[in-house]
């Protein structure tokens, strides 16, 4: 039996997942005196003993469930997309910090795709400010692109790696500004973390505790101020009471099932558990899946995409050393009259681990690399330099999560994931490709391999202000029953064509105040949709 505290009680708040966005919700919100019960489907790691400098073994940090997926771009599900564990994505994340820009906020009234977030910008401005202090983001004095231009908390990193220096001299040779990456990993000591010293093994959960994670940053302080986390504990229902609200959630643990009753569930279990919570939770009342009048819940999932360009040189770069991202440019974000498409993307130099970099060319466009060649790639490794982009992709209604008649462990039907990229999606990486070939020829490489590739998931309960077209509200409050929130990544309308755990933890932030304001006032259990 799994010990508790609140086993017989109904607590004020129970977050399911303990992610980006479960974890600020946990320190916000028992900071503010709730009582708390967090409930996290993967382990509570130790970084000191549990991270290995070990590219396979620390793969197990990913959500390796099996998951359906079809459409005609499948994507590839496990430690690329999604993480398991206290902390969620954010152990294994690369933790490039980015803010959206206000264009990524009107992606309809702009240019006429996509739509509208029911928030803009300035809604968030104040909340990004406050996780970039409260992580001590370290990032350039100046930076040229979006709405905010630094100086970041932290000083930007240095030194940078050889892979960085190729990827800026490429930029300035072709006249397009480049910069440090702002990152959450630290430049200097902070509350007794270290700086970082260039190790390289963020992805596979950073043992010395310089890269943030909501594992050693804000769950140690929601359990400092009361909240109750409990790992390995497999949320599998959201309970409803007959008056049409949410009563609490029914979890597996050790093969035991228990219930937590709660006044306020939030669910922050990311784009595909979220949706499928939802779905799988439909009851005679709300017999399509829960908050779900609109059909929205799980469609519109979207990705960045991702392409890897590596190129090889003369001189080693040695994909290895240091922190993958240091160097970025955001010169082609913004829609370009004289494109085939809208939107854009950005770049990153981005380092590459041997096993990456060989997985990677089993999945090279024009056909794997194997046999002799990829014998020779292998031992070349050292010379190769690499740049990956980070691309819209537009919101797709066909682009969704939906329940397979496969069975999981639990008995519970497993998500189907379906994803086909769209036209514009598909010139924008061949322009990206482009781009990104061009700089690694000016820098003096030969472009050798395009690595097709998706990060980021994001959407699946949409917000907006039209309960007949979206899940949820600006404040992650669905429409349907007032006192059942989503708060993850898959609340977003658009995708940007930034990294977007800043954008999570930021609305989790904004959501905390949001439920703190209305606990005040005893007002969550009519509130209105905002
Ligand atoms: C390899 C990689 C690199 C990345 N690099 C970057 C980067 O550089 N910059 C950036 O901005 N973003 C990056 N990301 C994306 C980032 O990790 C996500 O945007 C972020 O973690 C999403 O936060 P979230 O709160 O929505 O979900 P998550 O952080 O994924 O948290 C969800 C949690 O819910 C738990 N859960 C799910 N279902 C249940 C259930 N039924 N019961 C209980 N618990 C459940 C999961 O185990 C997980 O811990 C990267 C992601 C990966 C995988």
């Amino acid at each position: 039996m799994i010990q508790r505290k609140y086993a017989d009680e109904e607590v004020d708040v129970v977050i399911v997942g303990a992610g980006a966005a479960g974890g600020v919700l946990a320190k916000e919100l028992s900071e503010a005196g709730m009582s708390v019960v967090v409930l996290e489907a993967g382990p509570f790691r130790d970084p000191q003993k549990d991270f290995a400098s070990d590219e396979l073994s620390m793969k197990n940090l990913g959500w390796q469930d099996t998951r359906i997926v079809d459409g005609s771009d499948p994507l590839e599900m496990g430690h690329n997309n999604s993480g398991r564990g206290i902390g969620g994505g954010t152990v294994h994340f690369t933790a490039v910090f980015l803010r959206f820009h206000q264009a990524d906020f009107k992606a309809k009234s702009m240019d006429g795709v996509g739509d509208d977030w029911p928030i803009d910008y300035t809604d968030l401005e104040p909340y990004y400010s406050r996780i970039e202090k409260e992580i001590a983001v370290s990032g350039p004095k100046h930076f040229p692109w979006g709405n905010y231009h630094g100086p970041y908390p932290y000083p930007e990193r240095e030194p940078l790696s050889p892979n960085a220096y190729m990827f800026m001299n490429g930029c300035e040779k072709l006249g397009i500004r480049s910069s440090v990456a702002p990152l959450a990993i630290l430049s200097a000591p902070f509350e007794g973390r270290p700086p970082c010293i260039n190790r390289g093994f963020c992805n596979q959960g950073c043992m010395p505790d310089a890269k943030f994670s909501t594992l050693i940053v804000h769950i140690p302080k929601a359990i400092q101020a009361g909240a109750e986390v409990l790992a390995d504990c497999m949320v599998t229902q959201v309970l409803m009471g007959k008056d049409g609200r949410a009563k609490g959630v029914t979890f597996v643990h050790d093969g035991i099932t228990y219930e937590q009753k709660a006044k306020l569930v939030i669910l922050s279990a990311f784009v595909v558990e979220t949706p499928r919570l939802l779905l799988n939770s439909a009851n005679a009342q709300f017999s399509n899946g829960l908050a779900n009048r609109s059909g929205m819940v799980g469609k519109s999932i979207m990705v960045h995409s991702s392409q890897d360009v590596y190129a090889k040189f003369k001189e080693e770069i040695r994909l290895y050393k240091g922190t993958p991202v240091l160097a970025t440019t955001q010169d082609f974000y913004r829609t370009n009259p004289n494109h085939d498409f809208v939107r854009g993307y950005t770049l990153h130099a981005h380092g590459a681990r041997p096993v990456g970099f060989g997985s990677g060319l089993s999945k090279a466009q024009g056909g794997p690399i194997w046999g002799d060649r990829f014998r020779e790639a292998m031992l070349d490794y050292n010379y190769y330099g690499r740049i990956t982009l980070v691309g819209e992709v537009l919101p797709s209604e066909a682009n969704r999560v939906t329940l397979s008649d496969e069975k999981d462990e639990y008995g519970l039907p497993r998500a189907k994931v379906s994803f086909s990229y769209g036209d514009n999606d598909r010139k924008l990486i061949d322009h990206a490709v482009g781009t990104m070939s061009s700089i690694l020829e000016a820098a003096g490489g030969e472009v050798e391999f395009v690595i097709p590739d998706t990060a980021h998931m994001m959407g699946g309960c949409r917000m907006g202000k039209d309960p007949e077209t979206s899940v949820v509200n600006s404040y992650g409050q669905t429409h349907d029953i007032p006192n059942l929130f989503i708060c993850d990544a898959s609340i977003f309308v658009t995708s940007g064509a930034g990294n977007p755990t800043n954008t999570v933890m930021s609305l989790a932030l904004r959501t905390a105040d949001y439920i703190k304001e209305k606990a005040k006032k005893l007002e969550w259990a009519t509130a209105a949709s905002v």
